[in-house]
């Protein structure tokens, strides 16, 4: 079932929620939030993308909101506390709202920063986490394969559970996976799968261990999981930095995928200052359910986009749902 344009703009509500930490450059997320059959739903593609990537955002909120969701295997998700590229001092902090996690991920190769930073911050998670925790850094695709191949080495004495998305291009990580295969660091892609025209290439290119899939970025939870299968690779699903609502979309997509073996990075809402349910999905006991969420209309008012960016994200919705005609 397609929803109509005047059907979604109906209920569709544009918030603007404070981060509780700066992540990938933004102190404040928006989100344009709406309701379908199923429940609400979240269309959230970050302000600079451009509407023909944006439209697969659309299209999956479309599906997570007039959809039947596939089976879940499971009731709730095992997450990983997700570390922005903080200064050690803060580390404690930011992990204080991951509570029971047992895997983090760190940001690392911040523009600004140095390696030095880098390994000070993913030992200072390794403290905090101790010797039978997890750890995986994700550099964004911001080391070239020297970069890379130095940093991992570094940051391999730490005890690496994988290293996402360590250079840009599929071409650099096939030739760093061959030249760091001594260490038996896996290498995870995700902007080669959400970014890439093709999203199954960096898995057929033989260039990453495992794939990190996102809902919104694939067109949704059923394109994602499709696409998983056809991969043939362990997956790691994780969040866009979404409001709950996101979150559950990702939750619902992780608890149908049959071997979920890695902590998903769906405890975002910790980097989150306000979202807009009063029964957030934040980490419990390192885990978050797997349900949808209601959203609180005191809420929607509260983190309400002023009329400039209301009209800027309907006007975005119309041209992307256009372009998926
Ligand atoms: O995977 C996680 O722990 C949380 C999600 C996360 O890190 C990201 C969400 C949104 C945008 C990205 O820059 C970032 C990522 O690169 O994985
Ligand atoms: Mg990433």
């Amino acid at each position: 079932m397609h929803p109509t344009l005047d059907e979604l703009l109906q209920t569709a509500r544009v918030v603007t929620l404070p981060l509780a930490r700066r992540f990938r450059g933004i102190d404040m997320r928006e989100a344009l939030l709406l309701e379908g059959p199923q429940g609400w739903t979240e269309f959230s593609p970050f302000v600079e993308y451009g509407d023909a990537e944006a439209s697969a955002w659309l299209a999956a909120s479309i599906d997570f909101g007039w959809s039947e969701p596939p089976a879940a295997l499971r009731s709730s998700i095992r997450v990983n506390a997700t570390l922005p590229a903080v200064s050690v001092a803060e580390v404690p902090d930011v992990l204080a709202g991951f509570p029971g996690c047992r895997t983090v991920k760190v940001k690392v190769a911040e523009r600004g920063q140095t390696l030095s930073d880098d390994i000070a911050r993913v030992a200072a998670a390794r403290d905090a986490i101790g010797a039978v925790g997890r750890i995986r850094v994700d550099a964004n695709g911001l080391w070239n394969v020297d970069e890379a191949e130095r940093a991992i080495r570094a940051l391999a004495e730490i005890d690496l559970e994988y290293v996402e998305q360590p250079c840009a291009s599929i071409r650099e990580l096939g030739e760093l996976r061959s030249r760091i295969a001594d260490l038996g660091v896996p290498i995870a892609a995700d902007e080669s799968v959400r970014k890439a025209s093709d999203p199954l290439a960096v898995a057929r290119a033989g260039a990453a261990d495992i794939l990190v899939i996102k809902a919104q970025p694939l067109g949704g939870v059923h394109a994602a999981l499709r696409m998983a299968a056809e991969a043939g690779l362990p997956v790691v699903v994780s969040s866009a930095l979404d409001t709950s609502v996101g979150l559950a979309m990702g939750a619902q997509l992780a608890a149908a995928i049959p071997d979920l073996d890695f902590d998903c990075g769906l405890g975002t809402a910790a980097l989150l200052a306000a979202d807009v349910t009063a029964a957030p999905l934040r980490p419990v006991a390192g885990s978050i359910d797997v349900r949808r969420v209601q959203v609180d209309p005191e809420l929607l008012d509260r983190y309400s986009a002023d009329d400039d960016r209301r009209d800027w994200w309907r006007a975005r919705l119309e041209r992307c749902w256009r372009l998926l005609g």
